[in-house]
């Protein structure tokens, strides 16, 4: 059979799940996931490598509406993400509902019409991915909701997952392969990201200031890391980041714990990365 190569999107709305998909489909946490919408800044190429293809994901910032210059910046890049890819698929959360009535009556809301609006204007084929599935006992009630999902776009496929329980992955695995032309591979097998080891440890201190300072923080937050220095053997990689804040009065957050960073690039596909 011969190799099928190319690059997937996933966009969607903040918080749907797309860093923590990227992470179940490359097998390494690469991507920085919280429970906080709007963590994931900049473009990030995840590379799912397994025998006969290779996909590289293209996980992207959410899609909202944006007042901040940040904040539209991360919204550009998302659409940028999506451009001239050979597949999008395009997250979205399954609503919880109390049953198969409300189900029925449920309608995707005007921020994740205005998501698919917006990706559906870069031409390519769109998957519609619905995740955290295993958060709904009764699956009868994804019926409705996928259904309500078709009328709103001549999608390639609509896929229930859930990327923490497993739930899904085979039937979406397959459908991406099918959409990769057949190509060479575009990285070596064992690289799984297009970013610097260093950059994944500045990473890892934002995704720490999201973990232990107050909610509207990190959102305020850069971070530079000043040196990063690999090592074999405990306690591994050193890292030292400046963290930059908006005002003088939250400098005194700025020494926050850095945790020891992931060796993405270094990682055999498959595995998961020390964290
Ligand atoms: N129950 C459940 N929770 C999930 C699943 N996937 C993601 N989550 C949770 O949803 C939250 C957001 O996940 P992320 O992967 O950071 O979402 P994102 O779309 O990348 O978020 P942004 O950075 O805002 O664009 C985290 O708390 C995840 O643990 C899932 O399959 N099931």
């Amino acid at each position: 059979m011969s190799f099928r190569a190319g690059t997937v999107a996933l966009c969607g709305r903040p918080n749907v799940g797309k860093s923590t998909l990227l992470n179940a489909l490359v097998g390494s946490d690469l991507a920085v996931a919280t429970r906080f919408p709007q963590t994931t800044r900049e473009r990030l190429l995840g590379v799912w490598s397994e025998p006969g293809f290779q996909a590289v994901l293209v996980d992207t910032p959410g899609i909202h509406r944006a007042k901040s210059a940040l904040n539209k910046f991360m919204v550009d890049e998302a659409l940028r993400g999506a451009q001239a890819v050979d597949l999008v698929l395009m997250l979205a959360e399954a609503p919880l509902l109390a049953d198969i009535a409300a189900a029925e009556a449920w309608e995707p809301g005007p921020a994740a019409t205005a998501a698919l609006t917006s990706i559906a204007e870069a031409g390519r084929p769109i998957a519609l991915v619905l995740t955290k599935c295993d958060r709904i006992e009764d699956k009868a009630l994804l019926l409705p909701i996928l259904h309500k999902w078709s009328t709103l776009h001549p999608f390639t496929a609509l896929i229930p997952i859930s990327a923490t329980a497993g739930e899904g992955l085979k039937q979406l695995r397959e459908h991406v392969v099918a959409a990769l032309p057949v190509a060479e591979p575009l990285f070596p097998e064992d690289q799984l990201s297009d970013r610097a080891v260093r950059w994944h440890a500045g990473e890892r201190v934002r995704a720490a200031l999201f973990d232990h300072l107050r909610d509207e923080l990190p959102y305020c937050c850069a971070v530079t890391v000043e040196s990063f220095k690999e090592q074999r053997k405990p306690p591994r990689d050193i890292v030292h980041a400046s963290v930059h804040v908006e005002r003088e009065s939250r400098s005194r957050w700025s020494s926050a714990a850095a945790p020891r960073p992931s060796r993405p690039s270094r990682c055999r596909p498959g595995g998961r990365s020390p964290s």
